[in-house]
């Protein structure tokens, strides 16, 4: 709803009240236009504000009202109503003004912006764009290359931007009502003839067609297949080139294609995915509301390689004092001058200080004995985390949390290795890890709820997104990974080329293909992994028995690359070819396509014709059906937490909304019915083989995804 009073004798003030972000409901939009009614025919107001309640102007329209059947005034007439006002009408922001938010308040005459505030034409990323007259009124108030900007990115701008940027008129460090009310008292009475946006002409450059095509070329190559970005160009477009009315048309009409795409819904569960990750809860019944978290201090790494100085450097930019630790001299060295830079790097982009003094170095381990909690990011072997651990826990005052960065490893083993293994949690940070989002707090059979809570809330603060999952090898993301890895491989095999494979991935959405990725991230971290699982077995004969290990199709093509020195990236070769070794830009390798050759020829395999569709398929719904399982096993708590993971750790596109939204959008029958075909065909590749959670889902009517957690607990109870 929305509150009419009337301040200072002749200001109406209209307060939003619709918590927690004053969204623009029904019943909140309803509230609007009566307000505005009341004060417009109240003969005593000669001015208005408008505000929301609890310090947040307006988050926007109401995202759970757009699943739905639209009713209450829509937003774009009573927009109208406020500019067509011939009382002067001030928007006073505080906290948020996003989306419709911010429409509403370009409807106004003026605005006036707390200097705390943030501004944003967010809609893009909720797959729809500013349909209540932003992208007509937008561009007519700041031009078109700015427009352009915010409107397609939905970035947030600061208060200082948005003044210098001209659509707010005054930003203030005191009260932003009682600001705006005085302003609303300076302008009552004044003329509005050039107040009203809608009447502007469009400032547009000369040159309309080569600019927008300029734009259209680069939006289309950043926005990965969304097509949220590119309606947004078409609005701008409609606004430097129509008259207001016509362009608030084609506004409409892009909006309604938008508005019941697939990706909106998409993007819109990946907005309440993100929120509901934040809701935890264990098999052992422990959540997020009832488990309290301990306020960390001072926290420590342990190991300063690649992740180890990125946990050090988000920690610190927390404002935390840290301990890192490393052992080795040449490394230490290294590792000091590099977080230095890091911290410099980042604080130059942010205009800040680098927090270079709330880090202290050290070579001995002993220097972690007064800190609340301990981040080990050793190499990955588990014999040298075990000895850390039980050094650890002699050393660390009584309590200390300590956690471990491990990508794959027993959580709960390296916990048996402590006195206390209620304090042992996984924390999965991302590489690199002051820069990726993604946090999975991993706990193992022993962890406490305060552990995990405390671990959730330090990642909060750390600016991650963090899923709570349970122990087993590889987590969730790289348990999910590693059958997609290998039906990559199998593709190669069968006939595919990394650029076909890569293709097929790269137009689905990914931002690098899976051999693009493998090259970056370096082939020899999984022939390592393999080397220690036993798979690896150099110069094996030719023959069908060569690609069998442990009972199992086992493509060797990464070992044999990794014995050929090709890593990557790294070594300026792996499956393409880089101009120099540490260059980024993949090549076509002629090298690799004759080593498939006569790998195949020598293998007996036929090579045969692979479309995208196979690459897509086999790819994806194997990594799927490793999903069901960790559904199925209670790794995940819900579809929710595996998709935040996929989005934010592994470049899943946000459009899709994560690969157990995209199964439900494929359809469960459909996917169960290709995971069988597949099986069929590869009998030897287990990870085909549809999991049982799929095949129940799927007698059971296929439910829709946010119906999946209840799906499956009823499921379990049967059992
Ligand atoms: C042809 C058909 C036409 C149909 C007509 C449709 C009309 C459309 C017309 C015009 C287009 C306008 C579209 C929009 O405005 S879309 C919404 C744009 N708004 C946003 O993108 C802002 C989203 N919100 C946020 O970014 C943040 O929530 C925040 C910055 C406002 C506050 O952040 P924080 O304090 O961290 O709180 P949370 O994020 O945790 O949110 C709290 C709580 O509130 C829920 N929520 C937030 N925003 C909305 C919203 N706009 N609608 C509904 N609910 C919202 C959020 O989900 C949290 O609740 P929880 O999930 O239960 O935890």
């Amino acid at each position: 709803m929305a509150q009419f009073t009337r301040v200072s004798r002749s200001v109406g003030l209209i307060t939003l009240q619709n918590p927690p972000v004053n969204a623009l409901s029904a019943v909140a939009r309803q509230g609007i236009v009566d307000a505005v009614k009341r004060a417009l025919s109240d003969p005593k107001v000669k001015s208005v504000v408008i505000c929301g309640q609890n310090g947040i102007f307006c988050g926007g329209a109401d995202i759970k009202e757009f699943g739905t059947n639209i009713t209450g005034p829509p937003l774009v007439p009573m927009i109208h109503a406020i500019e067509a006002s011939n009382k002067p009408v001030v928007a006073a922001i505080e906290g948020s003004a996003f989306g419709g938010g911010l429409e509403l308040a370009l409807g106004c005459h003026y605005r006036v912006a707390h200097s705390k505030a943030k501004l944003g034409l967010t809609e893009v990323t909720l797959g729809l764009l500013p349909a209540a007259g932003g992208t007509q009124r937008l561009p007519r108030l700041i031009g078109v290359p700015a427009a352009l900007n915010l409107i397609t990115t939905g970035r947030h701008v600061t208060a200082a931007e948005a003044l210098q940027l001209g659509i707010v008129d005054q930003v203030t460090d005191h009260n932003a009502v009682d600001e705006a009310v005085k302003f609303a008292l300076s302008v009552a009475g004044k003329s509005l003839d050039a107040r009203r946006i809608s009447t502007y002409p469009c400032p547009c450059p000369s040159d309309v067609d080569a600019l927008f095509e300029e734009v259209m070329q680069k939006v289309r190559q950043s926005a990965r297949g969304a097509i949220a970005p590119i309606a947004c160009v078409q609005a701008v477009r409609a606004a430097a080139t129509l008259p207001y009315s016509q362009g608030m048309e084609r506004e409409q009409e892009l909006m309604a294609t938008l508005f019941t795409s697939g990706q909106a819904r998409a993007l819109q569960y990946c907005f309440f995915a993100q929120r509901a990750v934040g809701r935890w809860s264990m098999p052992s019944g422990a959540r997020w509301d009832t488990s309290k978290p301990r306020s960390i201090h001072k926290a420590a790494v342990i190991g300063l390689g690649t992740m180890g100085r990125g946990i050090a450097v988000a920690l610190a930019q927390t404002g935390l004092s840290v301990v890192a630790v490393e052992t080795q001299e040449k490394q230490f060295m290294e590792a000091k001058k590099m977080v230095s830079g890091m911290m410099e790097r980042g604080a130059k982009r942010h205009g800040t200080a680098p927090p270079l003094d709330k880090i202290t170095y050290s070579q001995n381990i002993q220097a972690v004995a007064d800190v609340d909690l301990v981040i080990e990011a050793v190499f990955e072997d588990m014999a040298l985390k075990e000895k850390v651990f039980q050094q650890l826990s002699t050393i660390c005052k009584q309590g200390t949390f300590l956690c471990t960065n491990t990508s794959a490893l027993d959580v709960d083993h390296l916990a048996s290795q402590t006195r206390n293994p209620e304090l042992v949690v996984g924390m999965h940070f991302f590489a690199p890890a002051h820069v990726m989002k993604l946090l999975e707090v991993v706990y193992g059979p022993r962890s406490s709820p305060q552990a995990v809570a405390t671990a959730m809330q330090l990642g909060k603060k750390m600016g991650k997104v963090s899923v709570a999952v349970g122990n087993c090898r590889g987590f969730v993301g790289n348990r999910m990974l590693k059958p997609y890895l290998e039906q990559a491989l199998f593709l190669l095999e069968e006939g595919a080329t990394p650029e076909l494979v890569d293709g097929a991935l790269e137009e689905f959405g990914f931002a690098l293909g899976v051999f693009k990725m493998s090259d970056l991230s370096g082939l020899d971290v999984g022939w390592k992994v393999r080397k220690g699982d036993g798979l690896v077995e150099p110069g094996l004969a030719s023959g069908p028995s060569a690609r069998i290990r442990q009972g199992r199709r086992y493509s060797p093509l990464g070992d044999l690359l990794c014995e050929q020195g090709r890593f990557g990236q790294k070594t300026g070769q792996g499956w393409y070819r880089y101009d120099k070794p540490g260059s980024r830009v993949p090549r076509y390798d002629p090298w690799l396509h004759s080593f498939l050759e006569e790998y195949r020829t020598q293998h007996g395999i036929v090579a045969r014709r692979i479309d995208q569709q196979e690459v897509l398929e086999r790819c994806l719904y194997a990594l799927i059906n490793e999903g069901f399982r960790i559904l199925e096993d209670g790794i995940a708590a819900g579809p929710e937490d595996i998709d935040i993971i996929y989005v934010f750790g592994y470049s899943w596109p946000r459009h899709r909304g994560g690969p157990m939204f995209y199964a439900s959008m494929v359809g469960l029958a459909k996917v169960l019915e290709r995971l069988e075909h597949y099986h069929q065909a590869h009998p030897d590749v287990p990870y085909m083989q549809p999991c049982n959670l799929l095949r129940r889902l799927v007698a059971s009517g296929s439910p829709p995804v946010h119906k999946w957690k209840e799906a499956i607990k009823k499921l379990r109870s049967q059992l």
